[in-house]
């Protein structure tokens, strides 16, 4: 029997201080808990202003791969517009995100991650990796929502559920569409994709996962940190943020560059896997997101990659493979005890 992604997230049991969220409602400073100092390497001064921007890419111009290349080159990230997922259907994912993190806590909590579980309401996954706590709560999908929606809204999940499946199920096919573009921009022959993606030949039927992000408004945002530097895991994601700032790359050389929300465009990254399948031409986007004082950020991310029996390895035209080929399930499993460090033990 395959591994499913949720389960393939199982054998790292967490702390209650590391999946239960603060109660930001009825908060009006920020917890010692919550204060991040130097010495929690935050850095807040080093953002750039705006002379640098990720770039725009039209999903449907005749240059695509040649812009999808040079982006993943550069960046590893880029806005996508024209991408074909309706305006209505983001809305109404975010408005049920806004919804759901709107309840009272007691209520999240009926819906909590459990200590080995994948799924559910509370902190990052990354949590216990660093000494301080994040100004963050999210809600983290791996298929059907109905078991944690029936928690939250006992009588009315149905509506919920149904925007969520339909979310994700354009999602996989826009990112379907992406990785056909970057296997492209890699060079990769139309007739070889399968057989140079060296994996099963399932490669393509990704499971994926939808996190629902909520950075709530912060008494002291100079102190705090939304959600900590890292860097996402699988193939690629593709992101909708609200309109309120918050998340930045870092760019070597540069330091924190922001990335503003463009209005009707979603943002696509590079991950873990596009890293080592590219042969580490193209990056995997170290990333942040810093609180505001006075505005609610929301996001949502949509992570896309292959089964988790999937074999990742740098792609056979590359003559000297960088990193050893690993399974997805092997591969999460090294990135819930190493983190960042998971890519370079990886390293041939
Ligand atoms: C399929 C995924 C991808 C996960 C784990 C699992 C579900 C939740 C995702 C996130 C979402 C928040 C940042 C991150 C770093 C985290 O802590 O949880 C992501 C992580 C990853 O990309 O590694
Ligand atoms: O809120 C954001 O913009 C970033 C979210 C993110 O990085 C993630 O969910 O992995
Ligand atoms: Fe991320």
């Amino acid at each position: 029997m395959a591994t499913s992604l949720s389960e393939a997230y199982r054998d790292t049991t967490l702390q209650l201080k590391h999946i239960i969220p603060l109660d930001f409602d009825s908060i009006h400073d920020l917890p010692e808990s919550h204060v991040w100092t130097t010495k929690d390497n935050l850095d807040l001064l080093s953002e750039k202003p705006d002379v640098l921007s990720i770039p725009i890419i039209d999903l449907n111009a005749l240059s695509a791969t040649e812009l999808v290349r040079n982006a993943c080159q550069k960046w590893g990230m880029f806005h996508l517009i024209n991408h074909g997922i309706p305006l209505s259907l983001v809305d109404e994912a975010e408005e049920h995100a806004r919804r759901l993190f709107g309840l009272p806590l007691e209520r999240k909590l009926k819906a909590l991650r459990s200590p080995s579980g994948a799924t559910g309401y509370g902190v990052a996954r990354i949590s216990p990796f660093f000494s301080k706590l994040m100004w963050h709560e999210g809600f983290t999908i791996m298929g059907s929502a109905v078991d944690h929606a029936k928690e939250l809204w006992p009588d009315e999940y149905e509506e919920f559920c149904d925007i969520m499946d339909n979310y994700q199920k354009k999602m996989k096919s826009l990112a379907y569409k992406i990785l056909l573009l970057i296997l492209k921009a890699l060079e990769v022959d139309d007739k070889n994709q399968d057989q140079e993606i060296n994996c099963t030949p399932s490669f393509y039927q990704s499971e994926g996962a939808l996190q629902l992000n909520s950075y709530p408004c912060c008494p002291n945002p100079n102190r705090a940190v939304g959600l900590a530097p890292h860097t996402d895991s699988l193939l690629l994601t593709i992101l909708h943020q609200n309109d309120t700032n918050g998340l930045q790359i870092f760019q070597e050389g540069t330091g924190w560059v922001p990335v503003p929300p463009l209005s009707g465009a979603l943002v696509v990254n590079m991950g873990d896997l596009m890293h080592i399948i590219s042969n580490a031409h193209f990056p995997t986007v170290y990333h942040r997101v810093v609180p505001n004082e006075t505005r609610h950020r929301f996001s949502i991310a949509y992570f896309y990659g292959p089964p988790t029996d999937s074999i990742i390895a740098p792609l056979s035209k590359f003559q000297t493979p960088c990193f050893r080929p690993v399974t997805l399930k092997e591969y999460i499993s090294l990135k819930s005890r190493h983190l960042e460090k998971a890519l370079t033990l990886l390293r041939n």
